[in-house]
């Protein structure tokens, strides 16, 4: 049998696959050859045992923190319990990120870092203990090293895992203080009944366009999560930072309260923002703070009689992930679907196509395919399918009149491909217009993957977001 050629493209785009996976490789390399730096690395449960309690201040922690030290507020007692403290931030994105560096530059005894994930050039905007050359590499390990090079006095736990029901408990019970910094209501649920289950304060952010949150819950008789929230949003109702944006600096501001009120509950000094919210909006340079509803009597973790006595499956509870980890629907046959080499082809061989691409404005002024399309955004085609379908059906009979004169009605060989950022949006706006265009002879066909595929396996040059 022979071998099949491949074309200089596709050699081209192995190359830059290999390049990539050897670059990756040496980040690592480079990565655990700085480890041994790190006073706690391992992700071992084990190894987050507390160590001895401290008494006294060195010569170098009176140097160290010697500021923080003459005020009166805070002094040699709330040095020393800062250095006996254990604080675990969950999340190592754009709240973990500055709330680790000033625990950190403050002299917390101990601090873990749970993240399952990896650094991402999209990160970097906001993430800014993470370094362009450690795109690729853990991010709690990321983290670990940015603060060790601050403060070397304090034990870093890095954990690079996903927090869920089986491990939270044993993870929690190590640390004084959890930071929720994550980006999803899942996990928000897991933190908030487990730090109710262990009987921890939890200092929760959250940061999305140009707006932030703060408050604590579970602290000194203060309500938790559930006695303010029972049931969790719908799904559709929840947007993260990949899809609705933010502006870098607006975690950066709440991870560093998070960090702030973290080192108050510590230090003896008590927290503001137990039973209270804190409203941060960007656009218009304001700090609002709004007093919350006590803790429920009728709470179902923290209430008389609660139901929840032990962590659930949280992604069931809620509906949604625990990850925002590129999600691929399949809501579409492989029928009205296409590849991206497939759509490379119909472009070569220049077949006629009206190309739909369902994404918001902002994003097609970011890149676009090498092909003419009709922009409509996707919320705006949900809420009018049918004028957006005879809109499409105009342009499907206009190049068909162009390329097929002869042609009748029924018979037109005009598709319509349809394209969005990851292939999650255009299926489920092709199986709308497949609906809508019953019946009409036009073929709907949906671009597999999106242009993260075309970006993955046929252009590496087109840019991702
Ligand atoms: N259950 C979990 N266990 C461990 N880490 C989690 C969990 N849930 C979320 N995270 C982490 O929380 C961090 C939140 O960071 P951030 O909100 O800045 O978004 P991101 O996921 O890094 O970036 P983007 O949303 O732009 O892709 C992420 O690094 C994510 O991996
Ligand atoms: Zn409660």
């Amino acid at each position: 049998m022979q071998a099949q050629i491949m074309s200089a493209e596709e050699f081209k785009l192995e190359l830059s696959k290999k390049d990539a996976e050897i670059e990756r490789l040496h980040k690592m390399l480079l990565i655990h050859e700085e480890k041994s730096n790190i006073q706690i690395i391992s992700h071992q449960i084990e190894d987050a045992k507390p160590k001895e309690e401290i008494k006294h201040l060195t010569k170098e922690d009176v140097g160290r923190y010697s500021r923080q030290l003459i005020l009166p507020e805070f002094g040699v007692q709330g040095q020393i319990k800062l250095k006996n403290s254990a604080v675990l931030i969950v999340g190592a994105g754009g709240l973990g990120c500055p709330a680790a560096i000033y625990l950190a530059a403050a002299g917390i005894g101990r601090i873990g870092v749970v993240d399952y994930d990896e650094v991402e050039l999209s990160n970097l905007h906001r993430q800014i203990l993470h370094t362009t050359d450690r795109v690729g590499i853990s991010k709690s390990m990321s983290i670990a090293q940015s603060c060790y090079r601050l403060n070397p006095s304090v034990d870093y736990v890095p954990y690079h895992l996903q927090l869920d029901s089986s491990n939270a408990l044993d993870i929690i019970r190590n640390f004084d203080i959890i930071l929720d910094a994550t980006d999803n209501v899942a996990t928000r649920y897991l933190l908030n009944d487990a730090c109710v289950l262990a009987d921890k304060p939890l200092v929760s952010g959250s940061a999305l366009r140009f707006e932030g949150q703060l408050t604590v819950y579970n602290c000194n008789g203060g309500p938790c999560y559930r006695c303010l929230y029972p049931r969790p949003p719908p799904p559709e109702a929840v947007t993260n930072c990949s899809e609705g944006g933010v502006i870098g600096v607006v975690p950066g501001i709440i991870g560093s309260l998070q960090a702030l009120e973290a080192i108050k509950i510590a230090s003896g000094l008590g927290t503001s923002f137990q039973q209270r919210l804190l409203l941060f909006d960007a656009l218009d340079g304001t700090f609002r703070s709004v007093k919350l509803r006590g803790r429920s009597k009728e709470c179902s973790v923290c209430g008389e009689s609660p139901s929840v006595i032990q962590l659930i499956d949280y992604e069931q509870f809620c509906g949604s992930r625990a990850t925002d980890k590129d999600h691929q629907i399949k809501v579409l046959d492989d029928s009205s679907r296409i590849n991206v080499k497939e759509y490379w082809t119909m472009l070569q061989e220049r077949t006629p196509h009206i190309l739909l691409d369902v994404r918001p404005i902002v994003e097609v002024d970011i890149c676009k395919l090498p092909h003419p399309a009709i922009n409509i955004p996707f919320t705006a085609f949900i809420n009018n399918v049918t004028e957006s379908a005879s809109q499409i059906v105009q342009e499907v009979k206009d190049l068909a009149q162009k390329h097929q004169p002869e042609a009748s009605a029924s018979t037109i060989n005009v598709p319509v491909v349809c394209v969005c950022r990851r292939g999650n949006d255009s299926q489920l706006a092709v199986e709308k217009l497949q609906k809508e265009l019953a019946g009409k002879g036009v073929k709907v066909l949906d671009i597999k993957g999106g242009l993260h595929s075309w970006s993955k396996e046929v252009d590496p040059e087109f840019p991702v977001y």
